[in-house]
């Protein structure tokens, strides 16, 4: 299976982020999100595509059963590799558009968030309300069951959640993980929190990695040394 970096171009303009692009001479794995997709609108996801690179598009649909269909719809069009779902939408809305994506016969990878890496189990107790006797391991692996259950071919969550959910959900299931830091990085809003080497002890297939690249002296020595970490090589 293979294993890689992913790069969160968390820019605010396309200028920034083709900026950033330029100081890079290969072929990459990219993330777009909200925060460059609402400003700059579709085309900057094709123009990045165009310049060969593999695209997550990261925008976190979670709505009606029927809207997310649409919008699935939509967005594959783009010639996406992967995109994502927040599982707490539920089965229907996942399973419906799964079916999209399997109607259309296009090569993306939809995958499904469980529980954001910013959040602690204090919060899923004290906030989002989850039972006491459930801890945070359990309910991401609740959630990937329910996503494996619905045609996901993944989920992102912590690499701490990593294993658990490979031994339950087997290896071809793939894990997508954010929240990683080298040690000596501010780990900003980010909760559960992993080096890129913890990262690949625990098994993850893919990392995201924003700030720790994106907000480098040398982006691009930055990205080297984190993917050296992550694949072992
Ligand atoms: O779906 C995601 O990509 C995601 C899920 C999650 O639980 N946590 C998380 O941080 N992310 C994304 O991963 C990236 C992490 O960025 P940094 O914290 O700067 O490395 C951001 O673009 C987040 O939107």
């Amino acid at each position: 299976m293979a294993k890689d970096v992913i790069i969160a171009l968390d820019f605010d303009s396309s200028e920034k982020t083709l900026k950033f692009l330029e100081n890079f001479n290969e072929k990459m794995y990219l993330k777009i999100g909200m925060e460059l997709l609402y400003k700059e609108g579709l085309d900057v996801v094709r123009e990045i595509k165009k310049m060969g690179h593999k695209i997550f598009l990261d925008l976190k649909l979670h709505d009606i059963p029927n809207t997310v269909a649409h919008a699935t719809k939509s967005l594959i069009s783009l010639d996406v590799d992967m995109i994502n779902f927040h599982i707490a939408g539920g089965y229907q809305m996942l399973a419906q558009a799964v079916d999209v994506i399997k109607e259309s016969n296009v090569d993306v990878i939809p995958i499904g968030v469980t529980i954001l890496t910013s959040m602690t189990e204090e919060q899923i107790h004290n906030e989002l309300q989850i039972r006491e006797d459930i801890n945070l391991n359990e309910l991401v692996l609740d959630y990937a069951k329910l996503g494996k259950k619905s045609g996901l071919k993944g989920v992102v969550c912590s690499a701490l959640e990593v294993p658990e959910i490979k031994k339950q959900l087997g290896d071809e299931f793939l894990t997508v993980t954010p929240g990683i830091r080298l040690a000596e990085d501010s780990k900003d809003d980010q909760k559960r929190v992993v080096t890129p080497s913890d990262a690949r002890e625990l098994g993850s297939d893919y990392i995201v990695v924003g700030r720790s690249i994106t907000k480098s002296e040398d982006p691009v020595a930055s990205y080297h040394k984190i993917k050296k970490m992550f694949l072992g090589e």
